[in-house]
């Protein structure tokens, strides 16, 4: 069947849905540019909108276009549409179930049923109906026809099989925005778009297609039109198409013959973004690109636009931009005829990332390459022959080698055409060989303000060296608006996510897992939600993005409000915890730094320190088990640190927020040297001891210490002076002395028979404590002194614990609440000691000293 013209909606509809190729009256001589080909320049602004398949979904989508359509009113509306979403692909399942003889009956009946159900709900009437109903007949013949027969017939069959669903979907459009009746004509672009294989794919015949659109213009005197994107015809007539993707393809050919003012590209993201956001979950939508920039990223990956697509309107200088139908305002992104501009986008001059996969190394090297012209030459014509699509080139100056990136699949093809050209300087020793590395992709960085710019090798090798990636070869046109480096496949995704932090991060970007939200942990996220919107500002970017109890762990790939924390702890999103994926969630590849707090008193957690830290992944902890549990695992921390890892900050171990280790640390590192240590480190037994004066049982004053957050989570910790010996081994070991808890002299304030019940017994119990306290306190009043728990460790290495009654007098009975007092006595400060003071314990004291270690590393991070 065909149709010579489209007169109304019906014809036009009925004509559509059979699949022929519509011959329409011969068109002025092809070369010249006759007055006429103007006339569909109508004084109007001419708007060219493409739809892709996502946008057209189902008849909800279908309607949500017509209302983007209704809001552009003011000119002329040239609408190309792509098939419902997944329909061409449904088309191809089908023809190569014909082909191989399988049943594809309840496929073409399931597509026919999704089609009549669209233009139901769309209430698209009965003459639609009715041009679908035969539409899908005739694609049962040709869906028969393909079963035998010659090639040639069954290729021609499947090419016009391929173009129904942009049939379909601009006859269901048309019909949904009032058809001819409205001004809306529609046109199946094979009565006017001419085109033909070239050498670089399809190529459109200019001239015929400007002269078959001007014909069919002149019949059609509607101002608005919908065009079938993807199909076409070839120069015979008969029906092709542009490959996939071809439907950006075909707007940006009407965009051009229409000399459109304007392209608006509608899909289902919000705009070219700065990297693949399913690798990269940091990725931004770019303002405005240029073509150039376009071209380069389409190529290298970038999913939104295929490169040929920029071509015809490259040619006119036509503005395309690409939105997203589903969120219409969204500003989407520009892509401009003129220069990419560095701050367009707010992120300096790389506009974006792409990554290319399945690809192959070949390198051709050896001594007898140096100097001799026309290696290069002879390499890339044996490519050629052979057919091999060449991706990136990159040789050294010493050209001791060359080597090229090409299409994994084409990798074999390509060594056996440069081992077949070299045969004979390989057989005489004067190359090696050809050599394969498989599994490469390549990273490009692309933008025109790259151009000049230093400093942009730098940020990507040095995003790279960070990560630990590998690059294979480099490769950067004089241009210089790329940027590419191959990279082992496995590095890959670690690769873009650590380039694009590079460009896009500030560089004191944190990761942040927080292990322990109990009464210190839940105040550091009290402390972070105050201070990290002002940090930020600073550059300091903390992202807490994980969250773990001892039962349960919440993951998010984006920040978690601290705030929230808590709450996300408790709903059911939360999981089971699992400290390896906790770690590895942590320490995710798109964001530079990775940081685990822990605020547990959890030995199961401290255990985890050495791998997490030679992983990269810096730690900082009030947690007193790594510091001064087993040797072995403090030296695994040590050196963890020392080769290169993450690092390790634990001030709030002693004195809680008060600086104790770092004035430790300080004395040490300018050369002086520690003889002694002596003074209070328990900010629990201060308090007990200062409010202990018999007024109160001890075991109330126990209960209070508890309540207010000074105790161990198991109070016998402290009672048993056990605390206080792990603070003295952690100072011990600062100073370079290997103690162990062990060799702590430990006084313990636990009666032998409630050490080793369980803690809620041993709170049920502790008025066993209030006697022998009572006796011990009257003892030291009676001698006109006081209590006080103090801890030693002298020059000779010996180490104590234990409560003592000193005169009132004594400098330790001078403190409050729960004041540490810490004396350093070293050879600068050997006849009055450096003294540390101030509250050792408590939430809030604790949490801090635990942030200013996040911000000591943070603020280090470059
Ligand atoms: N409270 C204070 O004044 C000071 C406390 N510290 C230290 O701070 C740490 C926390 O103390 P608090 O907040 O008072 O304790 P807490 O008992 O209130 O909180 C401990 C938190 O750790 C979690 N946890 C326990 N085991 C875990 C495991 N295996 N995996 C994951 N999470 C686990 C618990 O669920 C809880 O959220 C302790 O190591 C303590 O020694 C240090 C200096 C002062
Ligand atoms: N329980 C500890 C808390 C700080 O480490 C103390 O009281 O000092």
């Amino acid at each position: 069947m065909s149709s010579a013209t489209f007169s109304n909606e019906a014809a036009n509809a009925a004509a559509a849905a059979a699949c022929t190729v519509a011959e329409a009256p011969a068109g002025p001589s092809p070369g010249a540019r006759p007055a006429e080909q103007e006339a569909h320049r109508t004084g109007f602004p001419i708007h060219v909108h493409k739809f892709g398949g996502s946008s057209l979904a189902d008849a909800g989508r279908f309607r949500q276009v017509r209302a983007l359509l209704e809001a552009d009113h003011g000119g002329r509306r040239v609408v190309v549409v792509s098939a419902m979403q997944g329909t061409t692909d449904a088309l191809l399942a089908l023809a190569a179930n014909a082909v191989h003889g399988r049943d594809w009956a309840p496929a073409w009946a399931a597509l026919r049923s999704r089609h009549l159900a669209a233009a139901d709900a769309l209430s698209t009437g009965a003459v639609v109906h009715d041009a679908l109903l035969e539409g899908f007949d005739t694609l049962r013949e040709q869906l028969a026809g393909l079963s035998g027969g010659e090639a040639e017939r069954i290729e021609g069959l499947a090419a016009a099989i391929q173009g129904h669903g942009e049939l379909w979907s601009s006859l269901l459009l048309q019909a949904l925005l009032g058809g001819t009746a409205a001004g809306w004509e529609r046109l199946d672009a094979r009565e006017v778009l001419v085109v033909h294989p070239g050498e670089m794919g399809v190529a459109v015949d200019r001239e015929q297609s400007r002269a078959r659109l001007q014909a069919w213009l002149g019949r059609h005197p509607g101002r608005d039109l919908v065009i079938t994107g993807f199909i076409a015809r070839d120069a015979a007539g008969a029906p092709t198409t542009l490959g996939r993707n071809g439907s950006d393809y075909s707007a940006a050919i009407f965009a051009e013959l229409f000399d459109a003012d304007a392209l608006t590209i509608w899909t289902d993201v919000d705009g070219v973004l700065s990297a693949d956001p399913r690798l990269v979950p940091d990725a931004v939508c770019l303002k405005s690109i240029s073509y150039a920039e376009a071209c380069e990223l389409a190529y290298f990956g970038a999913k939104v636009l295929h490169p040929q697509t920029l071509a015809p309107v490259q040619a006119r200088g036509i503005p395309v931009r690409i939105r997203n139908t589903l969120r219409p305002q969204a500003p989407g992104t520009l892509i401009h005829p003129g220069r990419g501009d560095a701050e367009a986008n707010g992120h300096g001059p790389v506009k974006g990332l792409s990554l290319v996969d399945g690809l192959a190394v070949l390198e051709l090297a050896g001594n007898g390459l140096v100097g001799v012209p026309g290696i290069a030459e002879r390499l890339f014509a044996a490519l050629h022959r052979s057919g091999v699509s060449v991706t990136m080139i990159s040789q050294g100056s010493s050209e001791h080698s060359i080597c090229c990136v090409v299409r994994a699949d084409q990798a074999g093809r390509g060594e056996a055409a440069i081992r077949a050209e070299f045969s004979e300087a390989i057989a005489e020793g004067q190359a090696q060989g050809v050599q394969v590395t498989g599994d490469i992709c390549v990273l490009a960085a692309v933008g025109d303000g790259m151009v000049g710019h230093h400093g942009v090798a730098a940020r990507l090798f040095g995003g790279l060296a960070q990560a630990r990636v590998n690059i294979r070869a480099i490769a950067q046109g004089a241009s210089e608006r790329n940027l590419s480096v191959a990279v082992a496949r496995a590095d890959a995704t670690r690769a873009l996510r650590a380039a694009h932090a590079a460009f896009w991060l500030s560089p004191q970007t944190v990761s942040v897992g927080l292990v322990g939200p109990g009464n210190v942990g839940r105040t550091l996220l009290q402390q972070l939600a105050e201070a990290v919107p002002g940090l930020r500002a600073r550059g300091i970017d903390l992202r807490l993005r994980a969250l773990a109890n001892s039962r349960r762990m919440v993951l998010d790939h984006a920040a978690i409000a601290p705030a929230e924390a808590l709450d996300r702890l408790g709903a059911d999103a939360a999981t089971a915890l699992d400290l390896e994926a906790f770690a590895a969630h942590v320490r995710a590849g798109h964001l530079p730094h990775a940081m685990i707090v822990d605020c547990s008193a959890s030995e199961a957690v401290a255990a985890r320190y050495p791998e997490w830290l030679a992983a990269g992944i810096h730690v900082v902890t009030p947690n007193k088990h790594a510091g001064s549990g087993e040797w072995d695992r403090y030296a695994a921390i040590v050196a963890a640190q020392r080769s290169g890892g993450g690092r390790f900050l634990y001030e709030a171990t002693v004195g809680a927020g008060l600086p104790v280790i770092l004035t430790l640390r300080n004395l040490l590192d300018t050369g002086d040297v520690l003889h002694a240590i002596d003074g209070m480190l328990s900010g629990t037994l201060a308090w007990l001891f200062n409010s202990y004066d018999g007024s109160r049982p001890f075991s109330a004053l126990v209960r209070e210490a508890r309540a207010l957050g000074y105790t161990e989570p198991d109070p016998r910790d402290d009672l048993s002076g056990l605390d206080v010996a792990r603070k003295l081994v952690i100072l011990a070991r600062e100073a370079g002395r290997g103690l162990s808890l062990a060799d702590v002299e430990v006084e313990s304030l636990v009666p032998a028979e409630l050490q080793q019940v369980g803690l809620e017994e041993f709170l049920g119990r502790l008025e066993e404590l209030d006697a022998p306290m009572r006796a011990r306190l009257e003892a030291a009043h009676a001698r006109g002194c006081r209590l006080r728990h103090l801890a030693r460790l002298d020059d000779g290495g010996r180490a104590s614990v234990g409560v003592v009654a000193l005169p009132a007098e004594h400098a330790c009975c001078h403190t409050r609440l729960t004041d540490n007092l810490v004396q350093f006595r070293s050879a600068r400060y050997a006849d009055n000691p450096l003294v540390v003071q101030g509250p050792g314990a408590g939430p809030e004291v604790t949490a801090a000293g635990v942030f200013a270690d996040v911000l000591a590393i943070a603020q280090a991070l470059r």
